[in-house]
């Protein structure tokens, strides 16, 4: 029996008859010349050709005419692996016109041949020991030009903070200062320190840069000097590097996935992918234990409605048939299977008035991930994670921000360098 990916595209068009567009992309972008072709070659055809399955006409609120349209491709015209699907669905036609990808259905058996994330939510929660509450991140910053003593000084205030993951700005790439290998040693040196003074566990997600075709190596390299978390810049590489990198099975830690470039795909509503599809749906796919996106809160901007879709994209679950080998007879037998899930993590100017908003639309299935908030604390890096920490057990136990920082210094501070919004 055959089966199908569907895509969803939002497609503009004052004009146009959008049920012959349909027609078009599904043909055009699976067997071709299907109206020029004989009878027989048509039937013959028929198994590869692409299927309109729905086409729904409207008008936005500033009286734009669009139309939804949904097009199921046959798994048989492409490999299973995200470029293929990604080309198919989107290749030629991502040019032509103001047309969006707004959503993507994979198969079952092609959501088989993927493993999804090595970790995901509940692994990180489990590496450190975490079930109760929502993760705290910090974010290096101003690192480019600093030495490795400053790196570690740096790194060790995070940690004495109460954060559960440091991650490397994403713009720290190799250089002399800091090459990664020194960088993870002297990092989880301070983090040993630090554990023992707080007694908390604490992932460094080092930042996997360099040539495509180094990056395995880096990656094992760093886990072999005791990397215990890669952050990786998924959209300058690519999805299937980043499948193969969570596929490795030497590559034995979490990957938190980066968005940068996101922006020159989701904002608009005319073209491009959908911010779900990109920083939710193929994310999760290619086995992203983290993901790294705009809040709607901060200084970076996403429609809140996107962010929830990006999060159900990364923790609804995703019951899917597989077919495996019993051992017994030898036949297929089917199977059910679940990506695990991705922790959302939605960041860019986050500082602790936010924490509540975070909690409110996001419940304990976030990691709350801040670079400014905590380094630019008026009582410095250290007090800055710790009013991280207490406006979550605030937002928790359901007590408004301000009572709470009246007994909480670092949290006052906090409050009156950047205000509170409940
Ligand atoms: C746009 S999401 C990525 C956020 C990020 O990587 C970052 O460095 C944010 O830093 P901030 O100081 O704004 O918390």
């Amino acid at each position: 029996m055959n089966s199908y990916c569907t895509a969803t595209y939002r497609c503009y068009d004052e004009n146009a008859d959008f049920g012959k567009k349909a027609a078009g992309i599904a043909v055009g972008l699976t067997v071709g010349s299907w109206t020029d072709l004989p009878e027989a070659k048509k039937a013959s055809m028929q198994p590869y050709l692409g299927q309109v399955v729905d086409v729904a006409e409207s008008r936005n609120e500033l009286g734009e005419r669009y139309a939804d349209i949904r097009i199921a491709y046959p798994d048989v015209n492409f490999s299973r692996d995200i470029p293929a699907l990604l080309v198919t669905v989107f290749g030629k036609l991502s040019m032509d016109g103001r047309i969006k990808l707004m959503d993507l259905h994979f198969s079952d058996p092609f959501l088989s041949a993927f493993s999804g994330p090595k970790f995901g939510m509940e692994g990180v929660r489990s590496l450190l020991g975490v079930h109760d509450r929502p993760l705290l991140m910090s974010i290096f910053k101003s690192v480019i030009g600093h030495d490795l003593p400053a790196l570690r000084e740096q790194f060790y205030k995070q940690a004495l903070g109460g954060v559960d993951l440091i991650k490397d700005d994403e713009i720290l790439f190799e250089n002399p200062l800091t090459p990664l290998e020194k960088r993870v040693k002297v990092c989880m040196e301070a983090a040993k320190q630090a554990e023992e003074t707080t007694g908390q566990k604490l992932l460094y997600a080092v930042n996997l840069t360099g040539p495509t075709s180094k990056l395995a190596e880096q990656a094992v390299k760093a886990v072999s000097l005791g990397a215990n978390a890669l952050l990786f810049n998924v959209l300058s590489y690519g999805f299937d590097t980043l499948r193969e990198l969570s596929a490795h099975p030497d590559i034995t830690v979490p990957i938190a996935a980066h968005p940068a470039l996101a922006g020159a795909y989701y904002p608009s509503p005319y073209h491009g992918i959908s911010a779900s599809v990109l920083l939710g749906k193929l994310m999760r796919l290619a086995g992203a234990d983290l993901v790294l996106f705009p809040s709607p809160y901060g200084s970076v901007v996403m429609p809140k409605e996107e962010n929830m879709a990006i999060r159900h994209a990364l923790l609804t679950d995703q019951p899917r048939d597989y077919l495996h080998s019993s051992g017994n007879d030898g036949e297929p037998h089917a199977g059910r299977l679940t990506l695990a899930k991705s922790f959302p993590v939605p960041s860019a100017g986050i500082h602790p008035g936010l924490v509540p908003l975070i909690l409110r639309d996001f419940g304990q299935e976030v990691v709350v991930n801040a670079g400014g908030g905590v380094h630019g604390h008026p009582m410095g890096t250290e007090a800055g994670g710790r009013a991280f920490r207490q406006a979550i057990q605030a937002a928790l136990s359901g007590v408004p921000l301000r009572d709470y920082a009246s007994e909480h210094e670092e949290l006052h501070a906090a409050i009156e360098a950047w205000g509170v919004r409940e």
